[in-house]
């Protein structure tokens, strides 16, 4: 039997009460994904709570300390499906320690707007199977997507 492989994923806004911009990062590997923009985060380990792997991937990966806010709900229990062996659970954040910097897995962090149209946003090479998230979180926040 397959088991799912569980990712989770922060959503990092400028500021949960008012959100304005989203942190990218710009992934190193795996070939197939590098170059890509994904939301920062990783595998839940065994026995580990998902919230707590979050702050633990943040930590490790952008250096940074976080309040998590809602979770952006995906289509299924497990969020939402990567490929056939994945599923990340998302949530929104925001900084409370830290300046976040490419410490891990990524070369490239960007703040983006998620006003105006959200152009940047949606014209980066994002993971393909992030897309349908960057749309869920462009509503959740109340911009139009298109
Ligand atoms: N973190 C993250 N991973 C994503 C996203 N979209 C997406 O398809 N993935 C995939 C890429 C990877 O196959 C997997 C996450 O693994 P990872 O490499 O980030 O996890 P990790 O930091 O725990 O990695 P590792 O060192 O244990 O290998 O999910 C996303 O937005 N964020």
């Amino acid at each position: 039997m397959t088991v799912l492989k569980q990712i989770v994923g922060g959503a990092i806004v400028d500021s949960l009460q008012n959100p304005r911009r989203l942190l990218a990062g710009r992934r190193t590997a795996p070939v197939a994904y590098a170059g890509m923009w994904e939301f920062p985060g990783g595998k839940v380990e065994e026995g580990e709570a998902h919230e707590a792997a979050l702050h633990r991937e943040l930590h490790e990966e952008l250096g940074v300390g976080v309040r998590l806010g809602p979770e952006l709900p995906g289509p299924t229990p497990a969020g939402w499906p990567l490929n056939d062996r994945a599923a990340m659970r998302v949530w929104l954040a925001e900084l409370v320690r830290g300046t976040p910097a490419p410490l891990q897995d990524h070369d490239e962090l960007r703040w983006v707007a998620l006003h105006g149209g959200a152009g940047e946003l949606l014209a980066m090479p994002w993971i393909p199977a992030d897309l349908p998230i960057v749309h869920a979180l462009l509503a959740a926040v109340g911009r139009k997507t298109v």
